[in-house]
């Protein structure tokens, strides 16, 4: 499967989580604000998940390859990644109702520097970069436990990983 990669709306992001770095918001009740020197918003509010801390988290993406061939979740917590200096394409799946990645719901989706994305517990990711350090947002049970299986070969228990065959992004990351 020859995968687009998307560009980034709040609508095509929905399925999986949240688009991070919206418009200003127009909305009477929103929660903004805005002068000649400065203006903030609300974009999101993180959940960590049950009994959760929310962890600030330093991610470097130098993974360039265009095929796909390993999806992960994490089984907790929301986790938002936002690139301060280089893009990514981040790919997005929901799962069936057997847990496992539903490809026909496949997306692909390129996120530069100052946008991000917030996603939703359970949904299968995997990112791609030719060189970009971003800001995650995430939960530090789960980075410990996805260090215990990345370094030392633990089964992780706040993660899971699927396997994937023939996916290739149809443009190289940036
Ligand atoms: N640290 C960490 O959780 N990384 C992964 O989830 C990832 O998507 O990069």
């Amino acid at each position: 499967m020859t995968l687009p990669v998307d560009t980034l709306t709040p609508e095509a992001v929905a399925p999986f989580g949240w688009l991070l770095g919206k418009p200003y918001p127009e909305a009477a009740n929103a929660v903004a604000f805005t002068n000649a020197a400065t203006d903030f918003r609300r974009e999101h509010l993180f959940h960590p998940g049950e009994g959760g801390e929310v962890e600030v988290l330093w991610v470097s993406y130098r993974n360039a390859d265009p095929t796909v061939d390993t999806l992960e979740r994490h089984l907790l917590t929301q986790q938002a990644v936002v690139p301060l200096v280089g893009g990514i394409v981040q790919i997005l799946a929901t799962s069936l109702p057997d847990g496992t990645p539903d490809l026909d719901c496949l997306r692909a989706f390129s996120v530069p520097p100052g946008m991000g994305i917030c996603m939703k517990p359970e949904v299968w990711h995997a990112t791609r970069s030719t060189g970009s350090t971003c800001l995650m947002l995430t939960r530090p049970t789960t980075t410990v436990d996805l260090i215990g299986h990345m370094a030392h070969g633990r089964t992780p228990t706040e993660t899971e990983l699927h396997d994937v065959q023939g996916i290739r992004l149809a443009s190289a990351p940036i």
